[in-house]
């Protein structure tokens, strides 16, 4: 399964910061529920996957560029990174765990703190992505050729060996579903948090 965009720069702009501001608790726990479930399919398929990250992929978007396993990205102009600090928030557990487990820890400390958007040449550094091309058609091409490793691998043994490895954080966010909810339900609610996705939201606007 490949992940890619249909759009010209933009891989995916992360969650409609919309959602968030002003938010409407019913409505947030619904939109929160849905990323959770979303997400616990994705990084737990039977199927290989891959993102073609043919634009942008701030915070939400880079966090399903990393579930998928493996990354090519198009640069050189293109950022990726969970810039959630940027926005005045806190990535969740499980965004910094999925962050961890595929750049290290130390890296993935300092890239969370600080909110860095890398691009394209600096995330391959790194290891956030494991490859760049300079074209969308190349990278799509890359991405196939990945996937096709797995004709001669056994569904099975694919899918045990990703379990074991993803297992920790999938079962953290089983276990705590409810405990991530409600910590974004209240935390979302604070002037502090409104305040700056205020800010943000205005610093987009043209
Ligand atoms: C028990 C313990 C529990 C612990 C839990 C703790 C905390 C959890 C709490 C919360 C976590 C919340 C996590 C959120 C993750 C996210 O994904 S936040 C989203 C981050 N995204 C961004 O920062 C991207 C912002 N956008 C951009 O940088 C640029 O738009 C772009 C993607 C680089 C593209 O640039 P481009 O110039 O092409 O686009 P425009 O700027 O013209 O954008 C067009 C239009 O869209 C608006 N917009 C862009 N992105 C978003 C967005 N993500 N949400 C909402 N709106 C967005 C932009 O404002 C423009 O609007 P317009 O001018 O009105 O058309």
């Amino acid at each position: 399964m490949i992940l890619t965009s249909g759009l010209q720069k933009v891989f995916c702009a992360g969650l409609d910061i919309t959602e968030f501001y002003n938010p409407n608790p019913d409505r947030l726990s619904k939109f929160w529920t849905t990323l959770q479930d979303t997400w616990l399919s994705l990084y737990t398929t039977s199927f290989p996957t891959v993102s073609v990250i043919n634009g942008h992929s701030p915070a939400g978007g880079c966090l399903f560029a990393m579930s998928c396993d493996y990354r090519v990205m198009v640069g050189p102009n293109y950022t990726i990174g969970l810039n959630e600090t940027k926005l005045g928030i806190v990535a969740p557990k499980w965004f910094q765990d999925t962050m961890v487990a595929v750049i290290g820890q130390r890296k993935a400390e300092v890239s969370l703190t600080t909110g860095k958007m890398y691009t394209t040449d600096e995330a391959l550094q790194i290891g956030l992505i494991d490859e760049s091309l300079p074209d969308a058609n190349s990278a799509l091409k890359k991405g196939t050729q990945f996937l096709n490793n797995f004709q001669k691998i056994s569904p099975w043994a694919y899918k045990m060996t990703k379990d074991i490895s993803r297992q920790p954080t999938v079962q953290w966010l089983i276990d705590n579903k409810q405990k991530d909810l409600d910590f974004v339900i209240k935390y979302m609610q604070s002037p502090t948090v409104q305040k700056n996705l205020e800010l943000y939201l205005q610093s987009l606007k043209k």
